[in-house]
């Protein structure tokens, strides 16, 4: 008899971490362990092996530190991560190091594969934008999702050779033109009614490529946190992206 992986979820009380705790709770092979949201005490998560981490971007690093200080697995996928953030993660797993850390910035498998797609497409076109569009509750703009396929484009272009792409504002007072990331412009739109979409536009002579995911329930994260879950007390050290526990890259 095989015996379920015990699972904590923080923020719990919100739009992933409820969606979370019922897809832990609807698989027969996890356990959920405890539900925490601001204000409580993690104590031992409730003797959870792997905690889930949907919280805001403040609070996440001091909830990983929590778990790999007491020997928890984690799987984050709250947005907000620099790379002074990674980088004290990474040096608190040295001094832990059978611990496993998943920060994802994006679980939905089809979201993935569109960064991938777009990574793909980077070095063949001139021109590139990416609009993200979100619920109108979302805190933090751009997206992870958008910032990373920016950071995915922009080094794509960067290892083909190809220069900036071509712009010639040179009055934009009112930022009609989006972020600046990395090179890449990346524009922001908050709607109700909607809950996670991207949409990333390449040009080039006479030719355009668009490329598209939407989430339209947080439903499509689910079998990403679930296979992240499952997976992360295999992978000791820190990794960034599910794309790396799915074969993708
Ligand atoms: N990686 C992915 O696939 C996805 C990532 N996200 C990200 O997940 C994060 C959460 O998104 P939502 O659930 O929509 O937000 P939300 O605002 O609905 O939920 C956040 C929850 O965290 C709680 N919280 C705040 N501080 C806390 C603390 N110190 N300890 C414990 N709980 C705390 C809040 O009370 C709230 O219940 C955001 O950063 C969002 O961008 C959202 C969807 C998918
Ligand atoms: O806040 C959200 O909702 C989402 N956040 C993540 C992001 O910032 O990329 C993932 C997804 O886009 C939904």
């Amino acid at each position: 008899m095989t015996t379920s992986l015990r699972v904590a979820v923080i923020g719990a009380s919100g739009r992933m971490g409820s969606t979370t705790c019922a897809a832990v709770e609807g698989a027969s092979d996890l356990v959920l362990t405890g539900r925490y949201d601001a204000g409580d005490e993690l104590g031992d998560l409730g003797g959870a092996q792997v905690a889930v981490d949907f919280t805001v971007p403040d609070a996440s690093p001091g909830n990983v530190r929590h778990c790999i200080q007491h020997g928890v697995h984690a799987v984050v996928g709250t947005t907000g991560w620099t790379t002074e953030r990674l980088a004290a993660v990474e040096s608190l797993l040295a001094a832990h190091p059978a611990v496993g850390v998943l920060i994802a910035p994006n679980f939905a498998v089809g979201a993935l594969l569109m960064m991938s797609f777009a990574q793909q497409a980077a070095r063949f076109y001139e021109s590139v934008e990416i609009v993200e569009t979100h619920h109108p509750g979302k805190v933090d703009a751009p997206s992870g999702t958008a910032a990373r396929t920016a950071e995915l484009i922009a080094r794509a272009r960067l290892d083909a050779g190809l220069g900036a792409v071509p712009d010639a504002t040179t009055s934009d007072p009112r930022g009609a033109r989006g972020a600046d990331v990395d090179g890449i412009r990346v524009h922001a739109q908050r709607l109700r009614g909607r809950v996670a979409h991207q949409e990333v536009s390449f040009g080039g002579e006479g030719e355009a490529l668009t490329i598209r995911h939407d989430s339209f329930d947080r439903v499509s994260f689910m079998p990403g946190v679930l296979a992240g879950v499952r997976a992360v007390p295999e992978h000791a050290g820190l990794t960034v992206g599910l794309e790396h526990f799915l074969g993708l890259v």
